[in-house]
């Protein structure tokens, strides 16, 4: 027995919601976020501006903007009973599987769990946002039996995240490196995790299911892990010579090579991706040596010859991390900290709106 309707392999091309955050328009090749274009926004703001954005429909005024500043640092501090969970975790544990478990054990110190009305939602997505850096870094320290780090509140947002990675305070280029990469990930549309903190929002359940959903989504290598892995292929080798073989031993073999190749924009590159490089190219100058950007090309073009593939933001994202002295096991979970802003807007969309997601199948089982 089937149903009348078509069914479409990993739901290519299906339209799963209407919504007023973000589109891919992919005949004028721009990404859009409630109006405005994300390249545009990467050139002109910041990562805080388009968290407004996001979860507030505009971009800040100065004031809102400081505002809004404020509310993430004054929610910077975790309950001592999350560190304590996370120190517990055993020290193979993979680091989004460690955000995961910190975010998840979040939700037990929400006092309004159950209001899912737009201004509680708005109001506890602000404050994961605050948390979200603390969570990220030291759920990886703590698992690497490193001392936890306290956020520094008279920095940015953003350079108190790269400061509390690091440890050391970042310089503003630094700082503002690492913030258009944020910028760059806050929100994309609809990809695989998006799709799933909605899923999971419609049957009526929390923000915070919603997300740690979202982290196990985003960890695979088909979607965010993809930068990590991309860092630990570039490290396999040292000449841009080197890489190209590397690559064109991956294509015989018939692997996926990571950081290539996206749903939406797979005959093209993804417009992040040239912004990233650019940052990479300034990362290289600044410390004169250009050899990660050299083997990035080299990749990219026998991507482009042999396969007609082009690289996806994650592809450049590695390097630039890299180059700002990020532990490769932190990749993915800064990813899931950016998208958080994204993923919020969508649930809380989500809920706004709510109709329960229940698809079909084809049965293709035995007959009966
Ligand atoms: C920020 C992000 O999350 S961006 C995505 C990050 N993920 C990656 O970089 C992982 C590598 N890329 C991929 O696996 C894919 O391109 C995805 C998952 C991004 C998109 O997947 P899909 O839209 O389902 O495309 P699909 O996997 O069917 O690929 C279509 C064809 O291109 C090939 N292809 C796609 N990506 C790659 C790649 N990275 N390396 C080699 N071949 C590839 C496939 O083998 C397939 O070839 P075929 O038609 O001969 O079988
Ligand atoms: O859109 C996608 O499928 C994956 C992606 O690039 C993102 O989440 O940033």
């Amino acid at each position: 027995m089937s149903t009348n309707q078509q069914f479409v392999p990993g739901l290519d091309g299906v339209i799963a919601a209407e919504t007023a955050i973000s589109f891919l328009d992919t005949e004028q090749e721009k990404i859009i976020i409630r109006g405005h274009e994300l390249i545009d926004l990467s050139q002109n703001n910041d990562y805080i501006d388009v968290v407004h954005l996001l979860l507030d429909g505009k971009l800040p005024t100065a004031s809102k903007k400081t505002a809004l500043e404020k509310k993430l640092t004054s929610n910077y501090d975790i309950p001592d009973q999350v560190m304590q969970i996370l120190s517990l975790l055993p020290k193979q544990t993979h680091p989004m599987d460690g955000l995961r478990t910190g975010l998840s054990a979040l939700s037990g110190y929400d006092g309004d769990i159950d209001n899912r009305s737009l201004e509680a939602n708005k109001s506890r997505a602000y404050k994961l946002l605050g948390k979200l850096p603390a969570i990220t870094v030291n759920s990886f320290r703590l698992i690497n039996g490193q001392e936890v780090v306290k956020p520094d509140p008279t920095l940015s947002y953003s350079a108190n995240f790269l400061y509390m990675i690091t440890g050391e305070k970042p310089t503003a280029f630094e700082a503002e490196i690492f913030d258009r990469t944020l910028l760059l990930y806050s929100e994309h549309e609809m990809p695989n995790s998006t799709f799933t903190a909605r899923v999971i929002a419609s049957t009526n359940s929390d923000l915070y299911g919603a997300l740690t959903g979202g982290v196990a989504s985003l960890k695979g290598n088909l979607h965010g892990g993809a930068n990590e892995a991309v860092m630990y292929m570039l490290n396999e080798v040292k000449t841009a010579a080197a890489f190209e073989e590397l690559i064109q031993r991956k294509l015989i073999n018939k692997e996926k090579v990571m950081g290539f190749g996206h749903r939406v924009y797979m005959k093209k590159m993804d417009p992040r991706a040239l912004v990233l490089k650019d940052a990479l190219k300034q990362l290289c100058e600044k410390k004169g040596d250009y050899t990660l950007l050299e083997m990035c090309e080299a990749g990219e073009e026998v991507m482009r010859e042999d396969k007609g593939l082009y690289p996806n933001l994650d592809y450049y994202a590695a390097p630039v991390y890299w180059m700002l002295g990020i532990p490769i096991g932190l990749y993915t979970p800064i990813f899931f900290s950016a998208r958080t802003a994204g993923l919020a807007a969508h649930v809380i969309e989500q809920h706004n709106n709510n109709r329960i997601f229940r698809p079909r199948v084809h049965y293709i089982g035995e007959s009966y």
